[in-house]
């Protein structure tokens, strides 16, 4: 069985060369088997960012050559493009990543073929890893920060409720 855990990177900063990462991130870094960096190309900030998230993911797996597959996104806006997609392609080679060049509201296909690629990926990696490498397979799926989110939100909404039908 797998799980798909997808993780925005808000307040996700390059601070002197270096990632500023909060821990949430971290932990599903640590957690994830293999991971798909997802950037748009309307956004060259999203594209700065990502060799950075790269380095980063190497350094939470030493030692662990966790694959990761690189997505540009948003295909079809190409009339605002800041990034070019060969730049996109060029990083990937570099980073010795495969790239996916998608627009995820017109056509799911290549995004079905990345995470396609990523669980075979996943696959071989387990039937060749050491047990050290599938003990790290153990660590708990972090909770997603919106269902925790929306569970403090929930909750709050119902304390208010009850706050309500008290007072009456
Ligand atoms: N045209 C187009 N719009 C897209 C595509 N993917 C996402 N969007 C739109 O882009 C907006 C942002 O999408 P999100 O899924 O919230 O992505 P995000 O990474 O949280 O984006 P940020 O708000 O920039 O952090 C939404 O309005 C989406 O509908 C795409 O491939 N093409």
């Amino acid at each position: 069985m797998l799980a798909i855990q997808v993780q925005d990177t808000p307040g996700v900063q390059i601070h002197e060369h270096s990632l500023d990462c909060n821990e949430q991130l971290n932990k599903c870094i640590r957690w994830a088997d293999a991971l798909v960096i997802v950037f748009s190309i309307t956004d060259y900030k999203s594209f700065e960012l990502l060799s950075h998230l790269y380095h980063h993911v190497r350094q939470l797996h030493p030692g662990n050559m966790v694959p990761v597959v690189i997505v540009a996104n948003k295909a079809d806006l190409l009339h605002i493009k800041e990034v070019e997609p060969q730049q996109g392609l060029q990083l990937a080679n570099m980073l010795g990543c495969t790239f996916y060049e998608v627009s995820v509201s017109e056509n799911y296909n290549n995004v079905f073929n990345a995470f396609h690629l990523l669980c075979k990926e996943v696959n071989k990696q387990q039937i060749t890893s050491t047990p050290e490498r599938r003990r790290t397979s153990l660590i708990p799926r972090p909770k997603s920060p919106n269902m925790q989110d929306l569970k403090r939100r929930f909750k709050q909404a119902l304390s208010a409720k009850v706050r309500t039908v008290t007072s009456v």
